[in-house]
């Protein structure tokens, strides 16, 4: 079966590649298979209310993101409590949720894809009632290490391993008390992931239980670990399983509250969402539905 009546929402600048031929590519593939589309381009200012606007202009079926996580968390939120069908172009500098959903990068698969892949329903997680986490949100050592390289002048691959290797001198501890409908308790922690996927855009594995669809999510806890054990665990995470580590401890849940005692810059997907205190997670069962391979 054929996908039919596409939004593409366009991010120009992601991944720092150029995209001037993008629209003809689209424009082609579209025409040849006789699908009607429409081009949204972001500009960085307001896009979730424009492509909403846009959305109801052109009533489409499918909303494609073309851009990185991002963009991607973007239209999600556009598309949240309706009928209509999320579709991926990979075009970041991180394309996390792609990669988790085996979506390749290269256009002419990925468009591929969309034209002909399956809708399947995927779980959100609801943070403070205002963001939310398709695929991997944070407090600690990784939102960090994203604020050091966004802060490096050099960027790029050279940047991020400066920046990773300043995080790992400077792992702190931070007291967090997590609350669910069956418990309270008190964690010591480097970092707290809130999972709905498994990994991050870098292939490491660190929800090896990950369900996308299964009215769950998981708080990973990343317990102190001497700078002598860190080799190991980055090893378990791309070649082992993490779940066998003494310094990582895996809570499943639908809903918790996590009290930060010191306030905590939150990663949500790939942007950083500035420092809270207190952290509000809710999953929302099947709210979205993807295309994927
Ligand atoms: N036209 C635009 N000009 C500048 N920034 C934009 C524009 N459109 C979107 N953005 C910004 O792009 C970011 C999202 O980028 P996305 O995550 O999709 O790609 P990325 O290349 O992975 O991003 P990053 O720069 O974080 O690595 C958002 O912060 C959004 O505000």
């Amino acid at each position: 079966m054929k996908n039919n009546h596409i939004l593409f929402v366009i991010n120009p600048k992601s991944g720092g590649n150029d995209k001037t031929g993008l629209d003809k590519f689209i424009d082609k593939v579209c025409k040849k298979q006789e699908v009607d589309f429409k081009l949204f381009y972001t500009t960085g200012e307001n896009d979730l209310e424009k492509i909403k606007k846009s959305i109801s202009e052109h009533s489409p079926k499918i909303v494609v993101a073309c851009g990185g996580d991002g963009t991607v968390n973007m239209v999600a939120k556009a598309l949240l409590n309706t009928d209509l069908i999320l579709g991926i172009m990979p075009l970041g500098s991180a394309n996390g949720m792609a990669s988790e959903f085996e979506i390749p990068e290269d256009e002419e698969d990925s468009l591929d894809i969309i034209l002909t892949g399956e809708a399947k329903a995927l779980d959100v997680v609801q943070i403070n009632n205002e963001h939310i986490s398709l695929h991997l949100s944070d407090v600690g050592f990784n939102a960090k290490m994203i604020k050091e390289f966004e802060e490096e002048q050099g960027r790029g691959k050279l940047g991020y391993a400066k920046a990773f290797f300043r995080s790992i001198l400077n792992r702190e501890s931070e007291t967090y008390t997590i609350k669910t409908d069956q418990e309270n308790f008190e964690v010591t922690a480097e970092m707290l992931v809130f999972a709905n996927a498994s990994s991050y855009g870098t292939g490491a594995v660190i929800n090896p239980d990950s369900d996308l669809n299964d009215g769950l999510f998981e708080v990973i806890v990343f317990k102190p670990i001497p700078l002598s054990d860190f080799p190991s665990l980055t090893f378990e995470s791309f070649f082992g399983d993490i779940k066998d580590s003494p310094y990582v401890e895996i809570h499943q849940m639908e809903s918790a509250t996590i009290i930060c005692k010191e306030q905590q810059l939150l990663q949500v997907d790939g942007e950083l969402m500035g420092e809270v205190e207190e952290i509000e997670l809710k999953v929302l069962p099947a709210a979205l539905k993807v295309i994927r391979p």
